[in-house]
């Protein structure tokens, strides 16, 4: 997501980079091609157009031209727009001590069923205790579909009924609650392929019964902008407070979360970003706008380190870290998600890798029993791998010798990348990098003062 918009703005703005000042013309240019790179991520008309015009009315008033940073005083102004067109500042659901009720409306296949499931296990690991309601009566395989996620959860699901009515569903819930009481009940609604007024009586009468504190639409980033046309009819019928968006870990373009914004008029409370359950993230609109212009996401890294509890990081030095502790790492990561995905999160590493850069999963079980096939002494230190052991080791794993090489050259790489983020925790190995977070304003994310001073150097 968002890979060929990323690589278009960075083009463009590296150009201004490398001017001593800027003159008009060249501004007005590259906002032109700005647009058209919007535009081209199917980003809403009105957006791309609001979005050029605040950053070059912002460029005249901060006279930017003639200044002799001028073109990272653009870079600046276009990180800031992309924040202000994402959201501004990260907005989560506000849930009280208890009581909480929270409505997931949406089009069918968005990704509704998926998205409570995920939320039940991000709040259940906040200490909630949530209750899952299956009120999708139109598709018996969602109520299905539900009961396995809550069950893999561990999270009680109630489902409603054929038939039942919205005052019983209340009664129902009100039952639960007096014997298991639960402080954030979350209801799986059910889809339609289309908006339909029939559904949308359902859901208004589901709402007056069950009174939700919250009701989120989930929205498929893969259907683009075009996803964002039905928030005006479910926010009339059932006020929306907020959007998950779903499946930004596809190769959509970008315009539904660039465009959500402005479109629905409410905020993006949540990303999904992969099928799994672990797969849902608070979406920071600071850290989506570093990552279109490739600054990274240190602050998501380490969160993602944090949460898969990578004890031997804590205490290891980047020197020490052999591809024994890969082996295990690895295992842990793998629960994390993608490894590509992780590596684009280091600052500049969108840029340097190659166009198209993508770590196929299976390759992650090859490097598996690449290393699982040799000696402890061998992953200790595998510089001691002559050619004839590589040879055996490849056959070993039915791979090729050439695989055995790159794996010895991205362990090195794997050291760097830990020597930086070690430098960035004083030293103190992953344990530290919580502090950093924590330290960064409420850990909401690199500030625009904190920019890196240039653009990452593009693959030239
Ligand atoms: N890659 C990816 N797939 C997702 C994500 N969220 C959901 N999916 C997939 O999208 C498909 C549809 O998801 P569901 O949760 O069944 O959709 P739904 O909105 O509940 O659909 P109905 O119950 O039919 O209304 C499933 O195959 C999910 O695994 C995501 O963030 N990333």
């Amino acid at each position: 997501m968002f890979e060929n918009l990323g690589n278009k703005l960075q083009d463009i703005l590296e150009r201004l980079q490398r001017e001593k000042t800027l003159t008009d013309t060249q501004v007005k240019a590259a906002m032109r091609e700005i647009r058209m790179a919007l535009l081209e991520a199917d980003v809403n008309f009105g957006v791309a157009k609001e979005f050029v015009a605040r950053v070059s009315e912002k460029a005249v008033g901060q006279e930017v031209l003639g200044s002799l940073d001028a073109g990272q005083m653009v870079v600046k102004l276009v990180h800031d727009e992309l924040i202000q067109t994402l959201g501004g500042e990260s907005k989560q659901p506000v849930l009280k001590t208890e009581g909480n009720v929270v409505f997931m409306v949406g089009l069918q296949g968005a990704g509704k069923t998926t998205s409570t499931g995920k939320l039940a296990k991000f709040y259940k690991e906040k200490g909630r205790r949530v209750l899952l309601i299956a009120a999708d009566t139109q598709r018996p395989a969602a109520r299905e579909q539900l009961r396995t996620l809550g069950n893999q959860v561990g999270v009680p699901v109630l489902e409603v009924a054929n038939g039942e009515t919205p005052a019983q569903t209340r009664q129902r819930l009100n039952e639960f609650q007096q014997t298991d009481f639960r402080d954030l009940v979350i209801v799986d609604t059910a889809g339609r392929l289309q908006i339909d007024e029939n559904l949308m009586d359902q859901l208004a009468d589901l709402q007056t019964a069950l009174q939700p504190t919250e009701t989120l639409l989930v929205v498929d980033a893969m259907t683009g902008q075009e996803a964002l046309s039905v928030a005006k009819t479910f926010d009339e019928r059932v006020n929306l407070t907020g959007l998950i968006i779903t499946k930004m870990d596809g190769d959509a373009r970008g315009g539904a979360a660039l465009s959500a914004r402005f479109v629905t008029g409410k905020p993006i409370y949540f990303a999904g970003t992969s099928e799994k359950l672990t797969g849902l993230e608070p979406f920071y609109p600071d850290r989506v706008a570093g990552r279109i212009l490739g600054m990274g996401d240190v602050l998501g890294l380490i969160e993602r380190a944090q949460q898969a509890d990578l004890q031997s990081m804590e205490t290891k030095k980047a020197e020490e870290f052999d591809l024994e502790d890969l082996l295990n790492q690895l295992r842990q990561i793998r629960k994390m998600g993608p490894l590509g995905d992780l590596i684009k999160l280091i600052p500049g590493m969108s840029r340097a890798l190659p166009e198209g850069f993508s770590i196929d999963e299976k390759q992650i079980h090859k490097i598996d029993s690449m290393i699982s096939s040799m000696t402890l002494k061998e992953r200790r230190n595998p510089k001691i791998l002559n050619a004839s052991r590589r040879k055996r080791i490849a056959a070993g794993a039915g791979t090729q010798v050439s695989e055995i090489n790159k794996l010895v050259k991205m362990h090195e790489q794997m050291k760097d990348m830990m020597k930086m983020l070690q430098r960035m925790s004083g030293g103190k190995g992953m344990g530290g990098m919580g502090k950093l977070g924590a330290g960064m304003k409420g850990g909401r994310g690199l500030q625009p003062s904190q920019m890196p001073p240039k653009l990452p150097n593009s693959r030239r």
